[in-house]
């Protein structure tokens, strides 16, 4: 297991910087997505790690190797990593047996040890038996589990993958996110991946680092990243919920006039998060009109504007009259810092 370490990492292309000043510890074993919006440098810096791309200042290291710098940029092919490319990038004209053995062949290893391996990468990619296929014949994620064992079946202990989910159906997607979960639990490989996608984010990272405009915004768990966003692009950006002005003081925080629970500090007119589960509707408290409803299968997703003209989401169990007067308690809330 690697811990890859950039420090100070920028990547300009002419004048435009795709990637700022980024410093990030990946640890060993760990699952980390890089996510942010479209255009905001995620792939650059899975293509910066893989060697692809050469720092314009700054420096990436393997533990203790460094992979690129000032002087040095080691080529992809001696980073001793695996790199699933959303493509997939597979031999049309072998099958999937050959398609995953390439890389051990192009290392001189011996034909039965690679059948054996062969054999131990599609077995963990739910493909076994699958040997003799064509990949033409193969679905679109049957493709990418290929891409996957063939980038499992050298041992490599870092793993990237460029929008692994991106070109898979609903269904598949499921599927593949137990399939990429039981990789990590099984190799403990240092795994990277690229999403602009916060679910997926979410659902399959240990850790994220959300990039907008090239720059790091937050680095950390996912419940961190929901609970406690560090400014207002990454609390827009992950999970549903409204962002409201309010008033903090030391004696508490008041949203429309009426105290509400609020975690973080800060003073004087503060903006808070407020997640749909936070709120509950009531017979007093906080007044809204109903804007929208939407039926999203276990509930309601509904829209409420409050007196200053903002706008506040909630989920209901019932469908509720667009134009209805209700009113509602807040009993958790995030002071978004500064
Ligand atoms: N080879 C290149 N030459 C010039 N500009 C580039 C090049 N590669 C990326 N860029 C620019 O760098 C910025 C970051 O691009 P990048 O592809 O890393 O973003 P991204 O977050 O992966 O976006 P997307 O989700 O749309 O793929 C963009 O402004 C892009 O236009």
């Amino acid at each position: 297991m690697t811990i890859i370490t950039l420090d100070a990492v920028s990547k300009q292309f002419g004048s435009n910087f795709a990637v700022r000043d980024v410093s990030v510890t990946l640890p060993k074993g760990s699952f980390t997505a890089l996510l942010g919006p479209s255009g905001c440098g995620k792939t650059t810096l899975l293509r910066l790690i893989a060697g692809f791309e050469q720092p314009t200042s700054g420096t990436i290291q393997f533990d203790t190797r460094l992979m690129a710098g000032p002087t040095l940029s080691v080529a992809p092919e001696k980073r001793d990593l695996g790199i699933v490319f959303q493509s997939y990038a597979l031999w049309p004209h072998m099958d999937v047996a050959a398609n995953v053995a390439y890389p051990l062949r192009a290392r001189g290893i011996g034909r039965a040890e690679i059948e054996q391996r062969v054999a131990r990468a599609l077995d963990m990619v739910s493909l076994a038996g699958f040997e003799q296929r064509s990949v033409d014949a193969l679905s679109g994620g049957q493709r990418q589990r290929v891409a996957l064992a063939r980038c499992l079946v050298t041992g490599t202990d870092i793993i990237l993958l460029d929008e692994p989910l991106a070109n898979l159906d609903v269904h598949l997607r499921a599927a593949m996110l137990d399939i990429f979960a039981d990789i990590h639990r099984r190799t403990g490989a240092t795994i990277v991946f690229v999403t602009h996608d916060q679910s997926e984010a979410l659902a399959l990272a240990d850790r994220i680092v959300m990039l907008d405009h090239g720059q790091v915004q937050q680095t950390g768990t996912p419940q961190q990243l929901y609970a406690e966003p560090a400014n207002a692009t990454v609390a827009g950006f992950i999970g549903r919920g409204s962002i409201l002005a309010a008033q903090a003081a030391t004696d508490g925080t008041l949203l429309a006039g009426r105290p509400i629970n609020a975690r973080g500090t800060g003073k004087g007119p503060v903006q808070v998060l407020v997640r749909p589960e936070a709120v509950r509707l009531g017979d007093t408290g906080i007044a809204g009109q109903v804007a929208r409803c939407r039926y999203t299968g276990a509930s309601y997703e509904t829209v409420l504007t409050l007196a200053s003209g903002e706008t506040l989401m909630l989920d209901t169990p019932n469908r509720l009259d667009i134009g209805a007067a209700i009113h509602l308690t807040i009993n958790d809330a995030w002071i978004i810092p500064g």
